[in-house]
């Protein structure tokens, strides 16, 4: 029996192989690097909005800082003013009109007058009046300091906790320091600002346009969700989260499947922001299923890719495997062909000339053949060569090598045998094929002999040389009646 050496295979399965060895590979890459390019920019995403939202609150806090300056400047005017009424009053503030003077401040702000006991006298707040300030021993205390110096002091602005409402009072202690002169800008007047300055609604407004970001708050020390409108107390867990990196002063970060949940700490720029609490932190909500679906479609495509290449791969070896029978063995009788076969018989000469070792050849010839593609059809024919090349090729030892030299012709070398032994190899293969019979319609069966003529390879002689004194041996075989075997001279 006879397999193809390796030798003349050496472009077997190179293209399967840049294939799989280097095309997926490189797939992989490619999808890993997607992976990690996508999730890098997410990353960038989320920092540039950190950034964004940074940036806006001190924007923010600069515009109420500004805004701050100009409250300052309109209540100082105003108790200028307040000051000159209570002069033309006569010093007395039985007699001033103070609906008249809160009209002159266009009903922006509150008018107090506040005895030397620390009681609200006079206001244009009904329910103020009687107000005993000592109550509050700080502020009474504030306020003493306040008339003993007897300049205008403007406080800053400041936020109830509980109703969240803005404040800003200033006061004028009168030169005999009997009464101190307040005025208060009303609560919805700066509401009415803060409302468009609220951090929360810019927060939201960048949520809105931003698609990895789902929800934006501002979390103040004591638990609310720091707006410059409606106050609303958080989640216990949520403050427990914001305290823990006021004290950390470190970033938390809380990675579900698909939402990203990070707390930063906003520091306190002294500034308007802080209303009283140090430092805010803000809560970032994003959502990462953008992320997640384009990195599983990056895996999916990345599959798909290793998947058309393995198809595609194991379609070529295929491809490639049939090519390389097409070009050794013969179609019909599945022998080697003579393009393959003359060249093993050139490399068996080559060696045997090196080695100095002898080497036989049996060229073959089906005896009348014309007869049986005569009697019984082509199909039949070609079924004779078939099964009489199969049952020869059987018989032969490994190395010796077997191809259809053309038609009903076949070829044998055996390497490394003297004539006799070749002889008698020939001989064996003779009989053999005169017992091979081929069954025909059922009932019949054909048989057929071969004759052949036998050569020992000369010193420095071709292949064609070597083939031609076969042929001459054979000629004589057909001559002497076929079935026979003769040796070439
Ligand atoms: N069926 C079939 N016939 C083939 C094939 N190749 C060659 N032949 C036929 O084989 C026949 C060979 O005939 P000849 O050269 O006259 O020899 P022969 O009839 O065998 O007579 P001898 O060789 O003198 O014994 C021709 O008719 C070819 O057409 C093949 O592949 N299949």
């Amino acid at each position: 029996m006879q397999a193809a050496p390796n030798k003349a295979t050496p472009s077997l399965y190179r293209i399967t192989r840049l294939m799989l060895g280097v095309f997926i590979p490189i797939l992989i890459l490619i999808g890993v690097f997607n992976g990690i390019r996508m999730s890098s920019d997410f990353e960038k995403m989320i920092n540039q909005v950190e950034q964004d939202v940074i940036h806006s609150l001190q924007l923010i806090d600069d515009a109420l800082e500004i805004l701050e300056k100009v409250f300052d400047r309109q209540m100082l005017d105003g108790l200028d003013e307040f000051m000159q009424a209570y002069h033309a009053s006569g010093e007395s503030p039985r007699d001033l009109d103070l609906m008249a003077l809160k009209g002159r401040f266009n009903h922006t702000m509150d008018v107090y007058i506040i005895n030397s006991k620390g009681i609200v006298e006079f206001s244009t707040i009904e329910q103020d009046l009687g107000l005993d300030l000592t109550q509050w021993a700080d502020f009474h205390e504030y306020l003493e300091t306040i008339r003993a110096e007897g300049v205008p002091v403007v406080d800053r602005m400041s936020r109830e906790t509980l109703t969240g409402l803005f404040r800003k009072y200033g006061y004028y202690p009168t030169p005999d320091k009997e009464w101190i002169l307040e005025l208060g800008i009303k609560p919805e007047v700066i509401a009415e600002y803060m409302k468009k300055l609220d951090p929360v609604q810019v927060g939201r407004r960048i949520a809105l346009s931003n698609d990895v970001i789902d929800s934006i708050r501002i979390i103040d020390r004591l638990g609310w969700e720091l707006s410059m409108s409606n106050p609303e107390q958080i989640e216990p867990f949520v403050l427990a989260r914001a305290n823990r990196v006021r004290e950390t002063r470190q970033s938390l970060e809380l990675v579900n499947w698909n939402t990203l949940t990070r707390y930063i700490l906003q520091e306190n720029r002294g500034h308007m922001m802080s209303f009283g609490a140090p430092d805010q932190v803000i809560e970032l909500v994003y959502n990462r299923t953008g992320l997640i679906t384009g990195i599983v479609a990056n895996i999916l495509v990345t599959l798909a890719g290793i998947i058309v290449s393995l198809i595609l791969g194991y379609w070529l070896k295929t491809v490639e495997e049939e090519l390389r029978k097409q070009a050794i063995y013969d179609g019909l009788t599945g022998v080697f062909n003579r393009r393959y076969g003359m060249s093993l018989l050139e490399i068996e000469i080559n060696k045997a000339s090196r080695l100095n070792s002898p080497l036989s050849c049996l060229l073959i010839d089906i005896d009348n053949f014309k007869k049986i593609n005569d009697s019984y059809g082509h199909d039949v024919g070609d079924q004779v060569l078939s099964k009489v090349a199969t049952e020869l090729n059987q018989t032969l030892r490994a190395y010796d090598v077997f191809f259809r030299y053309g038609g009903e012709e076949f070829v044998i070398v055996f390497p490394g045998l003297s004539l006799e032994d070749a002889k008698v190899c020939s001989d064996r293969i003779r009989q053999l094929c005169a017992q091979v019979s081929i069954s025909v319609d059922n009932d019949k069966s054909i048989q057929t002999t071969l004759s052949a003529g036998l050569v020992l390879l000369n010193q420095n002689e071709t292949s064609k040389d070597l083939l031609k004194r076969a042929d001459m041996a054979l000629y004589e075989a057909k001559e002497g009646g076929r079935n026979l075997i003769r040796i070439a001279a």
